[in-house]
């Protein structure tokens, strides 16, 4: 390891700008180029475009210069100075990645207009890789190239995006509703993104497997400007832990740094990119953290804030976006900071704006610390021990968690095995009363024949009865003695008739044949002479009387026991529904 470097590093803010090409449409509409930059001066100029003498205009066009730490002539390829990926990595890069193996913070961000580079400086494609591949590629490299076998090395890398002002995890797969990440801040690490996920990666193998899928779930849509254009701020972290055992003195040196490569989205008018919608509104949220960039950026930038006074130093406004809040210490505090400001070749205002906003970072001084802890063997031994006393409390919470999760989760276990009972209870009286239905279904259909002929019965009685109670309302009248001498009685027949009644309707049925009264008159002739016995016919009555008491006994008894099998078979009703009543 390296002798250790001075401890505190107060420095500006480096600015670097680089001009891109024209893209196919720009060459096609014959656009003229606006930038000019001087690699010996590192000047960079913004003409004013040739239609701009229009004098309706209100606008003022005037020639700008601005001088950077660097100026990228990304231009024109043809061009001695045309800077290539590998330019932009060699001029400041490489530099930055020293500066971590000193074990200083640092973060590069790159700032432009829709379409100007951002993307293609920061991540580049697979044949041009840009900052982020180049810088990991590199930190593997010197980490397999490191002399020393008392230091260990220790890579984790995370990528998130801020996305109208939520913080969403690139590592994890994307979610529908997605899952944004809660922000906080706390005295030992200052602003952190809570449950970020921090992969331990080994080699560049496994960096450039992580960068693909955070790429892929990056937030991107194509707009006027630029067919992927990225609408979010894509942070992508390297954290190198060093840890180096001196033998000699028995300690321990333990150095961190994080390096933050930050792919801002581009800032847009809504005029240029005609965006309307989700568009828009994504917009108008990246423009609100820019602009909010923009004011962190002079507050820090403000000569008054170098006089160390408090008052004045509160009113960063970091926390007015999500953006400026992560960025905090990259932006004015323990970070080594450089900011990339890409330009169209073509776009006068865009183009300004944005040269404006990197002069003015220029201006800002950060004070970056080296991330070191050392400690004697003696101090380490103590904080083993230390954690292994937390470890083991932390397992006596985690198996008491789990006990009650084992418990949970017996009960619940119990209530389903109850409530599957249950249903089966349910469906087996189901099954039960099915079969009650059908047993009983069979029995008034065996009942019905047998219903119909006591209904027969119940009919032929209640004839029979009717004729009792006639025979009754109307008495035999047995014929006189001498009516035996008539002729009508020589076949031994009697004769029968109800006062007023015919001798044939009588005749007609023989069961009933009775013995038929003679005329009134003949009857009335003469009483006493009739040889009529009232005695024998208050007999005869009598004893029909009885016989139909009889009936009406034998008749009750019947329905009584009709009534009372009703009631045993519980067939009242589907007597009734069949048509029995
Ligand atoms: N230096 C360069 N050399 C060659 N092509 C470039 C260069 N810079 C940018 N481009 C091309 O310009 C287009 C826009 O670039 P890029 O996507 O990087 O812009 P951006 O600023 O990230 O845009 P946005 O803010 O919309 O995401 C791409 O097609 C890219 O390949």
């Amino acid at each position: 390891m390296a002798a250790p470097p001075p401890v505190d590093d107060p420095g500006n803010v480096k600015v670097v700008v680089r001009c891109r090409a024209f893209l196919k449409r720009e060459k096609e509409k014959g656009t003229q180029c606006l930038i000019r930059m001087d690699p010996a001066t590192q000047k960079t100029t913004l003409l004013s475009p040739a239609d701009s003498d229009n004098p309706n205009s209100r606008k003022i066009y005037e020639d700008k210069e601005f001088t950077f730490d660097k100026s990228f002539w990304s231009h024109d390829m043809e061009d001695p100075q045309y800077a290539h990926q590998e330019d932009v990595y060699r001029s400041f890069g490489e530099e930055f990645l020293d500066h971590n193996f000193d074990g200083y913070h640092t973060c590069i961000f790159a700032y432009g207009q829709t379409g100007s580079g951002k993307s293609y400086t920061m991540m580049g494609t697979p044949e041009q890789p840009g900052l982020i591949p180049r810088t990991c590629e590199e930190l593997f490299e010197r980490i397999q190239q490191e002399p020393s076998p008392n230091t260990n090395y220790h890579v984790h890398v995370s990528y998130f995006e801020v996305y109208n002002e939520h913080v969403r995890d690139l590592l994890t797969p994307r979610t529908t509703p997605p899952i944004y990440l809660k922000i906080r801040e706390s005295q030992t690490e200052g602003v952190y993104v809570q449950n970020l996920t921090e992969a331990a990666v080994r080699n560049y193998a496994d960096v450039e497997r992580l960068m693909k899928i955070g790429d892929m779930s990056r937030t991107t849509a194509a707009t006027k400007m630029n067919d992927t254009s990225s609408r979010s701020h894509a942070v992508f972290t390297i954290r190198l832990k060093q840890i180096t055992h001196s033998l000699l003195s028995d300690e321990t040196i333990e150095r961190t740094a994080r390096m933050r490569l930050v792919d801002l989205a581009g800032s847009e008018r809504a005029k240029s990119t005609e965006a309307t919608g989700a568009r828009l509104k994504e917009g108008g949220q990246i423009n609100k953290s820019l602009t909010t960039l923009g004011r962190v950026i002079a507050a820090l930038a403000d000569p008054r804030r170098q006089n160390k006074n408090r008052r004045t130093r509160d009113v960063v406004p970091y926390r007015d976006s999500v953006l400026t809040w992560l960025l905090k210490d990259s932006l004015g505090g323990n970070s080594k900071t450089a900011m990339v400001a890409c330009i169209a070749p073509a776009d006068y205002e865009e183009t300004l704006s944005t040269l404006r906003y990197a002069d003015q970072a220029k201006r800002i001084r950060t004070r970056a610390l080296v991330n070191q802890d050392s400690m004697s063997s003696a101090q380490r031994d103590a904080q083993i021990k230390e954690m292994e006393e937390q470890i083991r409390s932390l397992q006596v919470s985690v198996n008491a968690a789990s006990q009650r999760k084992r418990e949970e989760a017996t009960e619940l276990d119990e209530y389903q095995r109850q409530v599957s009972m249950m249903q089966r209870l349910m469906q087996e009286n189901q099954q039960l009363s099915d079969c009650k239905i059908k047993a009983l279904s069979s029995e008034v259909e065996e009942l019905r024949p047998v219903n119909a002929a006591l209904r027969g019965e119940i009919e032929a009685l209640r004839r029979h009865l009717a004729l009792a109670l006639g025979e009754l309302k109307n008495p035999i009248v047995l014929p006189p003695p001498m009516a035996m001498e008539s002729p009508e009685l020589e076949n031994g027949e009697f004769a029968y008739a109800k006062p007023g009644t015919e001798r044939g309707m009588a005749g007609e049925g023989k069961e009933n044949d009775i013995p038929v009264l003679p005329d009134d008159e003949d009857m009335s002739s003469d009483d006493s002479d009739s040889g009529y016995d009232e005695g024998d016919h208050n007999d005869l009555a009598m004893e029909l009387q009885n016989e139909a008491n009889d009936f009406l006994k034998d008749l009750s008894m019947f329905k009584k026991k009709v009534g009372s099998d009703v009631e045993r078979f519980g067939l009242r009703q589907a007597l009734h529904e069949i048509g029995v009543n």
